[in-house]
């Protein structure tokens, strides 16, 4: 079996006014590969990596960090681990070259080995061309990259990355993913991701959990998970908002469809054959004159896998994370 580069066990951590931040928080990570952390805000997410890097700790619970308990060996797991918050890091007046070589140094590397390593990671993360230019005038993909490098010159075994691409255009986004599967590829290194976009969980993660008010829903690779929901996704919608009960009065009865749920002028549902439900949905919506515009059938996505666990859309509340703790690029 796969050393596990990440163990964590029934986390709990609640802040003062009763915020019940990790409700029992449990997974593992097996080493040398990317794991993704989805939830809206608010879910625990950032707690956990602050828990993980020993910047914070559980009210009870345990969790191992390349073996290292991260209460009890933290200067163990401190050496081992590499952290690239919400926020930049890069001190904006120093070259991109002196701020990687700066972490370097905190981290007890020097001279020549400290050199060759500085400039492996800036070219790892296409950063050489823009090495002596300062970390304040680069493009916000490139701030990003440069404290990703900060963050892997010492060789952590494992990488947390929270929220690395928020506010960033999309195609910054897909080089960014290009950039971190290189990092495990090449570096060996786990990386645990946390994002509000579903889509680079399901471009870039070898196994994703799902955490909502403290707790991991569901755990799995993108494609099992989308696998386990049968069948296709349909979705209608309609001229004007609807009432969840008279859809689900015209609806009643159909033969396979299931999770049925309405959200003002929408509707979703899942049909063992989309294509074949089609036409009997639209005949019963007509019967009771509900004005169609638009009627799509398409295989499960992560989204669908977020709404069948969690009852709720992922993307919506995503949107607004996004732009409640985004930053410019
Ligand atoms: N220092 C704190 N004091 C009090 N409550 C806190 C503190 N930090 C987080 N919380 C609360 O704990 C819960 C989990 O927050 P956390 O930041 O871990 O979630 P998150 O999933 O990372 O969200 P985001 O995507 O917004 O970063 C939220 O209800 C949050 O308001």
């Amino acid at each position: 079996m796969a050393e596990m580069a990440i163990q964590v066990r029934d986390l709990v951590k609640s802040y003062p006014r009763g915020v019940r931040a990790l409700d029992g928080l449990s997974f593992v990570v097996p080493e040398g590969t990317l794991f993704g952390l989805l939830g809206p805000n608010g879910a625990g997410k950032s707690t956990a990596v602050r828990i993980l890097s020993t910047l914070a700790r559980a009210d009870s619970g345990q969790a191992l960090v390349a073996g290292y308990d991260v209460v009890r060996q933290a200067t163990e797991v401190r050496r081992r681990i590499g952290l690239v918050g919400q926020r930049l890091s890069a001190v904006p007046t120093a070259t991109v070259r002196e701020n990687v070589l700066l972490q370097g140094r905190m981290f007890g590397l020097k001279g020549r080995a400290l050199a060759t390593r500085t400039d492996e990671v800036l070219s790892m993360l296409a950063l050489s061309d823009v090495a002596g230019r300062q970390a304040g005038f680069c493009s916000g993909g490139m701030k990003r990259r440069v404290d990703i490098a900060m963050g892997i010159v010492h060789r952590p075994r494992v990488l947390y990355l929270d929220e690395p691409t928020t506010g960033l255009d999309p195609d910054i986004r897909v080089q960014l993913w290009s950039d971190l599967t290189a990092l495990v590829r090449q570096e060996g290194i786990t990386i645990l991701l946390t994002t509000h976009y579903l889509e680079e969980a399901d471009a870039l993660a070898n196994d994703i959990a799902i955490i909502d008010s403290g707790r991991i829903v569901t755990t799995g690779s993108p494609e099992t998970l989308k696998q386990k929901l049968r069948g296709d996704t349909l979705q209608v919608e309609f001229e004007s908002d609807q009432s969840e009960e008279a859809i689900r009065g015209a609806l009643a009865g159909l033969d396979g469809l299931d999770e049925i749920r309405v959200d003002g002028r929408r509707l979703h549902a899942r049909a063992p054959i989309g294509g074949a439900a089609v036409p009997v949905v639209l005949a019963r919506l007509g019967q009771e004159a509900m004005a169609v515009r638009s009627v799509s059938v398409s295989q499960p996505t992560l989204d669908d896998v977020y709404l069948a666990y969690t009852g709720r859309r992922f993307a919506t509340q995503a949107d607004a994370g996004a732009s409640a703790g985004g930053q410019s690029s």
